[in-house]
C-alpha cells in the first residue's frame, strides 16, 4: 500500500485508520498480511497468513490489485453514508460480499442485513414477502407476518438481481424507498421502516433501461453510489491472493495442511478465463480439497469437470513444459490425443516427457 517514496498515500491512510477503528484484531491481522503481500511472489504469500480464517466473514474482501484497493477505499467511504448503492458485475464477482461489507462497516452493523433474491421471488408472493401481511389478508394467513423490509428495520436490505423484478414490483420498492414506510398486505395503517437499500444486477443497467426491464425512476433513485466489480479475468493478479486465502480456509474446514500449488498448476489457473469468476475459483479449490492426497496441489489433482472446461476453452499456457503438461491433463494422459492437440508427433510427446521429467504421478 506504499507509494514509491515509501509513504502511505492519503487514501491508504484513510483505509488504515478506518479499518483500525472498525475491524477486530483478527481482521486487521489479515489486512496487514495482505499489505505485506503487495509485490511478493505467490510462494511468499503462502508462508505468511495467520492461521485462523473465517470463510464467511463479510469484510474479507481479498485482493491487492489496483482495482481491489480502490474498491476497499471507496466502500469504506460509502459505508459512512446512508446513500443507496447500485452494484454491477458478472455472476460470482462478489456483489453480495461487497454489499455485506458496506453493511458491516456502517453504523447499521448491529442490525440485520437481509438479502432478497428478486429473481427467485414469484410475482404473486412479492408483496407478502417484502412487506408482510395481516392476519386474514388472504386464505391461509392465520397470523400476521413481518416482511423482509420490517425484519431489516435499522439495517440494510440487499436487493439482488433487481432487473429481474416486474415493473410493478419495482414501483412498490421505489415507493417504499421514497416514503420510508410500508403497508402490510390487508393492513390499514402504514408502518415506518428505516432501511438502507443496496441493489445489484448481473446485467448492464443502462441496457436494462433501454429494454424497459429497469424502471427509470427506480434506477435513478438507486444509482447514487455506483460500484462496478470487474470479472476476475481482468484482475488476474489477485488470483494468488485468493488461492492463498481459500487454501487457509479449506485447510481449516477439511483438516488438511495444503501449502500451495505447483508452479505448473498455478500457471494453468492464471491462464484460465474464469467465466464464473471468484465463485468458480473458490468452488474449484473446494472440489480439489475433497479428494486431495498430498500437500501440494498439482495439475493431476484438479477435478475432472475443470479439465473439461479447459478442453472447451483451449486455454493453454505458453511455455513448452506447461503446454505439454496441460495438453496431457486435458487429454486425460492419452499421449496420442495430447500430440494431436499440440500438433506434435507421438514420439515428440514421449521425448519431451522424458526431457521435462513429466509422468502422470510427477508433481
Ligand atoms: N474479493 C473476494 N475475496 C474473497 N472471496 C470473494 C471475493 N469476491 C467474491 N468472493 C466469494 O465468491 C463467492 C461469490 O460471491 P458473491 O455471491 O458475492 O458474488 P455475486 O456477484 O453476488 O454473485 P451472483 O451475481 O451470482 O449472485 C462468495 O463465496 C464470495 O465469498
Amino acid at each position: 500500500m506504499k507509494n514509491p517514496k515509501g509513504l502511505l498515500s492519503e487514501e491508504d491512510e484513510i483505509v488504515r485508520q478506518d479499518l483500525k477503528k472498525t475491524m477486530s484484531h483478527h481482521e486487521s491481522e489479515i489486512l496487514n498480511v495482505q499489505r505485506n503481500f503487495a509485490g511478493s511472489s505467490a510462494r511468499g504469500l503462502a508462508d505468511n497468513l495467520s492461521t485462523s480464517v473465517n470463510l464467511h466473514h463479510a469484510h474479507c474482501i481479498i485482493g491487492q490489485s489496483a482495482f481491489m484497493r480502490h474498491l476497499k477505499t471507496y466502500l469504506l467511504k460509502v459505508a459512512k453514508t446512508d446513500s443507496t448503492v447500485l452494484i454491477t458485475g458478472e455472476t460470482g464477482t462478489g456483489k453480495e460480499l461487497t454489499a455485506e461489507a458496506i453493511h458491516q462497516y456502517s453504523s447499521r452493523q448491529h442490525k440485520p442485513f437481509i438479502c432478497i433474491n428478486c429473481a427467485a421471488l414469484p410475482e404473486n408472493l412479492i408483496e407478502s414477502e417484502l412487506f408482510g401481511y395481516d392476519k386474514g389478508a388472504f386464505t391461509g394467513a392465520y397470523a400476521s407476518k413481518h416482511g423482509d423490509f420490517e425484519q431489516a428495520n435499522g439495517g440494510t436490505v440487499f436487493l439482488d438481481e433487481i432487473g429481474d423484478m416486474s415493473s410493478c414490483a419495482q414501483a412498490k420498492i421505489l415507493r417504499t424507498i421514497e416514503s420510508k414506510e410500508i403497508n402490510h398486505l390487508g393492513g390499514k395503517k402504514s408502518i415506518l421502516v428505516d432501511v438502507r437499500i443496496i441493489a445489484a444486477t448481473n446485467h448492464e443497467p443502462e441496457r436494462l433501461l433501454q429494454e424497459g426491464k429497469f424502471r427509470e425512476d427506480l434506477f435513478y433513485r438507486l444509482n447514487v453510489a455506483r460500484i462496478h466489480l470487474p470479472p476476475l479475468r481482468d484482475h488476474k493478479e489477485d488470483i494468488p491472493y485468493l488461492i492463498h486465502w481459500y487454501i487457509q480456509a479449506f485447510n481449516q474446514q477439511f483438516g488438511k495442511t495444503v501449502t500451495g500449488f505447483t508452479k505448473e498448476a498455478l500457471d494453468l489457473l492464471m491462464h484460465y478465463d474464469w467465466p464464473g469468476n471468484i465463485r468458480e475459483l473458490k468452488n474449484l479449490l473446494e472440489a480439489t480439497f475433497i479428494n486431495l492426497p498430498c500437500e501440494k496441489i498439482s495439475i493431476v489433482n484438479l477435478p475432472d469437470p475443470f479439465r473439461k472446461r479447459l478442453q472447451e476453452t483451449e486455454e493453454l499456457p505458453r511455455n513448452e513444459r506447461e503446454r505439454l503438461l496441460s495438453a496431457l491433463f486435458v487429454s486425460n494422459w492419452n499421449k496420442s490425443k495430447a500430440a494431436q492437440r499440440l500438433h506434435w508427433s507421438r514420439m515428440t510427446v514421449y521425448r519431451k516427457m522424458v526431457k521435462y521429467n513429466i509422468s502422470r504421478n510427477s508433481p
